[in-house]
């Protein structure tokens, strides 16, 4: 007999989004991972095969963010049958867009639709951060929200954990800039200072409410004028080559700004129009060939759905 198998996809996302870090997040329309899930006759969550990652990727259930995401799931239903797990990974690893929660995400969405949804979409939350905690030695939400619900999410809190949906400003582009080089969570965290000073504090809540009020009012100039980090990016931007370099070409461009999704090492470039999306990726094609680093390069809408169930084969 055909078992019944579900397929989801979860998008790309970008963390921080400049000032939030670990609070604001938004979802990249296209890209991202695919997974497919089925019961099996055992009692175990296996991760049968993963297609896309050159073999990089641990099947463990402990180690990869699919299982460790599952079987928190099953947990918390006391769900005692058996989960097969099939990963299509279409996000790079250690790229700043999210890729761990990405997986993590499809496989919940998935399998939430096997059992006959559970529990609503928002309710998988807690269990993707767990993934995460595994992944980055860090739960942070700014990634696994905008990927389960699309858009602008602000996580205003983690304790308990309070995920405010946001405006999606009509017109917004965004293109991604991904130099070839892996930057894992954990080290760009680890790089991180501890400490903060009152004034950083002071720059750091303004921008961050700026951003939030130009998302509603879909203000360009005030989104602009608020996408700057003085709290990671110092830190952090010294492990990227050619960030200044595409700081300085966007500029003229009309762009809103650029800052680095995630961790790093990509880019994210925000812009009032596709077609000022464009411009940006011909021009950072420029500065990194001067830089003589490979690139890959997104442009894209804003998501505004988040994760969802691609295919159901009864
Ligand atoms: N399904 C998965 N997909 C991607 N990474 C996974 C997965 N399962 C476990 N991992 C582990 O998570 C880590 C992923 O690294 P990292 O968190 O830096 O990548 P990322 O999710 O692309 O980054 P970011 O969160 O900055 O966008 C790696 O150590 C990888 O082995
Ligand atoms: N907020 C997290 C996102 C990681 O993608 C960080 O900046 O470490």
């Amino acid at each position: 007999m055909e078992m019944k198998k579900v397929t989801a996809f979860a998008p790309a996302t970008v963390a921080n989004v400049s000032c939030g870090f670990d609070i604001l997040g938004f979802a990249v329309d296209s890209l991202g991972d695919r997974v497919t899930v089925s019961l099996n006759d055992t009692n175990e969550i296996r991760v049968t095969r993963i297609e896309g990652d050159n073999g990089k990727l641990p099947l463990a259930i402990d180690k990869n963010t699919c299982g460790v995401a599952v079987n928190a799931m099953l947990k918390a239903m006391d769900f005692k049958g058996g989960v097969d797990i099939e990963l299509y990974k279409g996000l790079p690893l250690g790229s700043g867009m999210g890729s761990s929660a990405a997986s993590a995400v499809a496989a919940l969405v998935a399998t939430n639709r096997l059992l006959g949804n559970p529990f609503e979409k928002a309710a998988l939350l807690p269990f993707a951060i767990e993934s995460e905690r595994v992944a980055c030695g860090a739960g942070h939400a700014d990634n696994v929200s905008p990927a389960l619900l699309g858009g602008f999410v602000l996580i205003r809190d983690y304790h308990p954990l309070d995920v405010i949906p946001l405006n999606v400003p009509r017109g917004l582009y965004c293109t991604l800039v991904h130099p070839h080089l892996v930057l894992n969570t954990a080290d760009s965290r680890s790089v991180l200072k501890q400490h903060v000073s009152l004034k950083d504090a002071t720059t750091q809540s303004g921008n961050i409410a700026g951003l939030v009020a130009g998302l509603y009012q879909e203000d360009m100039e005030l989104i602009s004028r608020s996408l700057n980090d003085v709290i990671a990016e110092p830190s952090r931007s010294i492990l990227i080559p050619g960030y200044e370099e595409m700081k300085e070409a966007i500029k003229t461009a009309g762009a809103l700004g650029c800052g680095i999704s995630g961790s790093g090492p990509t880019l994210f470039i925000l812009s009032p129009t596709e077609e000022i999306a464009w411009e940006v990726s011909r021009r950072s094609q420029a500065v990194y060939e001067k830089v003589g680093l490979p690139i890959d390069v997104y442009v894209s809408a804003i998501n505004t759905r988040g994760a969802y169930v691609v295919e159901e084969k009864k």
